[in-house]
């Protein structure tokens, strides 16, 4: 069985994506990923992962140093296997715990507090200095602007809010009726305003390649990724 390593020789680097909830990163950039035999970083985990340890230790969200410190003192291990994504704190096993919705309605607490940002960035960083020998593909808010503005591919995923807010209903509720659309619009539209005070993942930067997946399949935007990296990073992709 071919290693992620081995599988598709050709693109090693960096390939950096950013958008707002809903456009499409975490499931595209997996399926580039494999495809791409590359490592994956969802660093929205990461945030979650300081959410959930703030909340599991009775620390107050709004205290920006304690969370702060609190952060710093982490062992946050993260896998890069896009196969199996996961996340643990201290030892503790949360891949599956920071997708709930009392994380994902605390996590722009923990998002906006730039000490924690600079912590998590040098250790988003690290990983990446470590992992674009054998290529990985990174996706957050501002990677493509501040923890990767050098990386050899830098994406922009946008969709329309209509079109994100009924896909996070879709993949929450199972359905995108009146009342999952109503359910789904303040963690898709009250969150990406609140993240958007400390970071800009709406519009391309210089450089950055903007792709507009709201009448996209998935299968035609991971095609169109594809496209990108491999006309942007040169030949040997196949
Ligand atoms: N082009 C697309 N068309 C329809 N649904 C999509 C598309 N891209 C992704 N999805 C679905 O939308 C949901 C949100 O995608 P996700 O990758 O989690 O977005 P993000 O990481 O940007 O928040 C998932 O259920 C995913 O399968
Ligand atoms: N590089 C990043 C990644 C995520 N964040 C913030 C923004 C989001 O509210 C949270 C969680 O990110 P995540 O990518 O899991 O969000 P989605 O649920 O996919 O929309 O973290 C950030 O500020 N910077």
């Amino acid at each position: 069985m071919s290693t992620p390593e081995t599988a598709h020789p050709g693109f090693r680097g960096v390939i950096a994506v950013d958008g707002p909830s809903g456009s499409g990163k975490s499931s595209v950039c997996r399926a580039v990923a494999r495809q791409l035999g590359l490592r994956y970083l969802d660093t929205g985990a990461m945030y979650r992962a300081v959410t959930w340890a703030a909340l599991d230790r009775g620390v107050d969200l709004a205290d920006r140093r304690a969370v702060a410190t609190l952060c710093r003192a982490l062992v946050l291990d993260i896998t890069t296997d896009p196969a199996s994504p996961g996340i643990a704190v201290d030892g503790v096993d949360v891949t599956g715990a920071i997708r709930q919705t009392r994380i994902s309605e605390s996590v722009s607490a923990i998002a906006t507090n730039l000490d924690v940002r600079a912590d998590l960035i040098a250790r988003q960083q690290a990983i990446l200095a470590e992992e674009k020998g054998p290529g990985i593909i990174a996706e957050g808010r501002d990677i493509t602007t501040v923890v990767a503005p050098d990386a050899d591919v830098r994406l922009l995923l946008t969709a329309d809010e209509n079109a994100r807010i009924a896909r996070r209903a879709r993949e929450l509720h199972g359905t995108d009726d009146a009342d999952a659309l109503a359910a789904t619009h303040a963690q898709v539209a009250t969150r990406d305003k609140r993240d958007s005070t400390v970071v800009d993942f709406l519009a391309a930067a210089d450089g950055v390649v903007e792709i507009d997946t709201s009448a996209l399949t998935f299968d035609q935007v991971v095609a169109t990724v594809l496209r990108v990296v491999s006309e942007t990073a040169g030949a040997g992709i196949r």
